[in-house]
């Protein structure tokens, strides 16, 4: 009794100093009023799949996260076992060309806008966070994770070429022989693995505690000038993000040509029977 009463004034606290600032179905946004905060969880049953509309979505609440002149963003999932499975891969089987194009121009924004934000960015990974998924969270500047889950890039498992500004994600993250054994295996690290590597900063035990530690880091830069630090941080990744930012027209054609071979689309079928199968088990 104690504890629920103590539990509901603690949820009454945070709920205090948090205000909504813009929510979509996909998407909910929390600002945290004393630190300015925003706290973005990724909502889009059952696993947070990115397909063209969830996107979108991530990409608007993040854009309107900046010009709201939040201090810092927090990615995390409302699903408590899975932070994201990465692109829906509904997306790339026997595709529609222009909705495919218009996915592909999406993906490419939404990682631009979340590898070059402005403001600090953090992920709280709550749950498995698979290949873009894994990409998302390597995207923020500081990585926290819960145990016994998974993250990795594992396409090349199942017959994907990974895409150069994926490369560069695992490259602006980890030393060059780790990313190479990394991707030419399709390793899929467990949550000690990734601690080991470099690949999350700290592993903490719940959700709570995550968001938290990241708040902690965002909060390590109030010290700093945010033009200077945003500034700065665009000078350190714009490298890696060269080839999106100049000619994203020639990185889009070569993926959606790969997308319509019939090597790939063989590839992606046999995949998702395997997905579907695992659940009829
Ligand atoms: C030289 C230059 C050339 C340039 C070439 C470029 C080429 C570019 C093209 C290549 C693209 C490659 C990039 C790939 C990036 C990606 O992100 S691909 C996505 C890969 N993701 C996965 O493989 C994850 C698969 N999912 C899982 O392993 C599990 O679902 C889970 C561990 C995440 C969660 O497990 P659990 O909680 O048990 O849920 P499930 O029951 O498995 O899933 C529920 C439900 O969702 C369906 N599903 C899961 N993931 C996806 C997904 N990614 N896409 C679509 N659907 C998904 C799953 O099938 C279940 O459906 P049903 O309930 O059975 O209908």
């Amino acid at each position: 009794m104690l504890r629920s009463r103590t539990k509901l004034i603690e949820l009454g606290k945070r709920q205090l100093c948090r205000s909504m600032c813009k929510s979509s179905e996909l998407t909910l946004v929390e600002v945290d009023d004393k630190t300015g905060i925003a706290t973005l969880t990724m909502n889009k049953p059952p696993v947070n799949s990115c397909n063209l509309e969830f996107l979108r979505a991530l990409k608007s609440a993040m854009k309107e996260i900046e010009s709201n002149k939040c201090s810092g963003i927090i990615l995390t999932s409302s699903n408590d076992k899975v932070f994201s499975s990465g692109l829906d891969l509904n997306e790339l089987r026997q595709p529609n060309p222009e909705r495919l194009a218009t996915f592909w121009k999406e993906l490419q924004e939404m990682w631009v806008t979340l590898y070059l934000s402005n403001v600090p960015t953090a992920a709280a990974i709550n749950g498995h966070a698979l290949a873009v998924g894994c990409v998302m969270a390597a995207a923020c500047e500081y990585r926290v994770m819960l145990p016994d889950f998974t993250i990795g890039i594992h396409a090349t498992k199942f017959g994907y070429v990974v895409p150069p500004f994926i490369v560069n994600t695992y490259l602006s993250v980890l030393p060059h022989p780790v990313v190479e054994r990394a991707l030419l295996q399709g390793k899929i690290f467990s949550t000690q693995e990734a601690l080991q590597i470099n690949l999350i900063d700290e592993v903490v035990n719940s959700k709570d505690e995550a968001l938290c530690k990241c708040a902690d880091f965002i909060g390590s830069f109030e010290q700093t000038n945010p033009v200077a630090r945003a500034l700065t941080k665009r000078q350190l990744r714009a490298p890696f993000a060269k080839q999106l930012l100049e000619d994203p027209e020639t990185e889009l054609r070569e993926s959606l040509e790969y997308i319509n071979t019939p090597l790939f689309q063989e590839s992606l079928d046999q995949y998702l029977l395997q997905l579907k199968k695992k659940n009829k088990k």
